[in-house]
């Protein structure tokens, strides 16, 4: 597949994330054909979209239609019992792109065989509005052409980074993979201490989901550090100050937040198992 031409994709698992990622694909046009396998077929805003077709399993791909990237986006759960079928399009010019959390590229090795072209990735939910973030690694086997096809993929839906280290995708994981739960549940537990300070809870949490929306974008427009904007914020001896020593002090956010992080690793490790 040449550069400028769109890919062919086999996605495997067309939930949450698989189909954020492929209305990503669609709208930016990395992807010229896409064959869902899924459950539940094709998402129903894609129907009619004739880039887009589905198939019951890697038996059954429309004739002649040999993937350029198998997308792998099922649970880690459900891997064991979905990828022994997809050995058979095991080839050198199909790379296998994960973006299961845990299943690393040794396990992919192992059901597919040595010679399998594998990516182990991990996205996060705003790719759905071309926002994510998601980091990268490869397998040796995989080509340089292979990694650059790969790179647009992702790069379509967002942020990328690639990294070397495998073992770094478990931090990954817990850090950018779930983070999004953690700034959604800043918005409900911030709304929640509104409510307990005689807000009512529609303006509670009007106010709350505003401030993260304006602070996100606030951060994503402006060059400063996080600190130097918090600083901003902060008049010595004002309110945010007074928030701040509990929220920076020793039963504040920080340890809280490390303890998070580290279980979140924690269970990605497990769920290479
Ligand atoms: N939701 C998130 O924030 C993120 C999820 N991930 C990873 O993405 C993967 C998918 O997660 P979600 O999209 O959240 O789950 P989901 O449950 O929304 O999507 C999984 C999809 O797989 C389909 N499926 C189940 N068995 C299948 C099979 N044998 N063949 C084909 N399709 C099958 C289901 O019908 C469903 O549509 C997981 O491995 C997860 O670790 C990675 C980053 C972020
Ligand atoms: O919760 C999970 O396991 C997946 C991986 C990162 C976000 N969601």
């Amino acid at each position: 597949m040449s550069e400028g031409v769109g890919a062919k994709l086999l996605l495997v698992g067309c939930g949450k994330m698989g189909g954020a990622m492929l209305d990503g694909w669609l709208a930016s046009g990395v992807a010229s054909r896409v064959v869902v396998i899924d459950l539940s077929g094709v998402p129903q805003s894609l129907e009619g979209d004739g880039r887009v077709a589905a198939a019951s399993g890697p038996d059954a791909l429309p004739d002649g239609f040999v993937p350029d990237v198998v997308v792998l986006a099922v649970k880690p759960q459900v891997m064991d019992g979905a990828l022994p079928a997809y050995r058979a399009l095991v080839r050198p010019g199909t790379v296998f792109l994960s973006i299961a959390a845990g299943k690393t590229i040794a396990y992919f090795q192992r059901v597919l065989g040595e010679q399998a072209a594998v990516v182990r990735s991990m996205p996060n939910t705003p790719a759905a509005i071309g926002r994510g973030m998601t980091v990268a690694v490869a397998s040796p086997a995989v080509a340089q052409d292979q990694v650059a096809l790969c790179d647009r993929l992702l790069h379509a839906v967002g942020d990328v980074a690639w990294v070397e280290e495998e073992g770094l995708l478990d931090p990954v994981t817990a850090v950018s993979g779930s983070g999004p739960a953690y700034v959604f549940l800043l918005v409900e537990a911030l709304a929640r201490a509104g409510e307990a300070s005689g807000l009512s809870p529609d303006l509670a949490m009007r106010l709350a989901r505003a401030t993260v929306c304006g602070a996100g974008e606030l951060l994503h427009q402006s060059p400063a550090p996080a600190a130097d904007l918090r600083k901003a914020v902060t008049s010595p001896n004002g309110t945010t100050q007074a928030a701040l020593d509990v929220l920076m002090g020793p039963q504040g956010l920080q340890p809280v937040m490390d303890a998070a992080v580290a279980a979140a690793t924690r269970r990605s490790r497990e769920l290479a198992q």
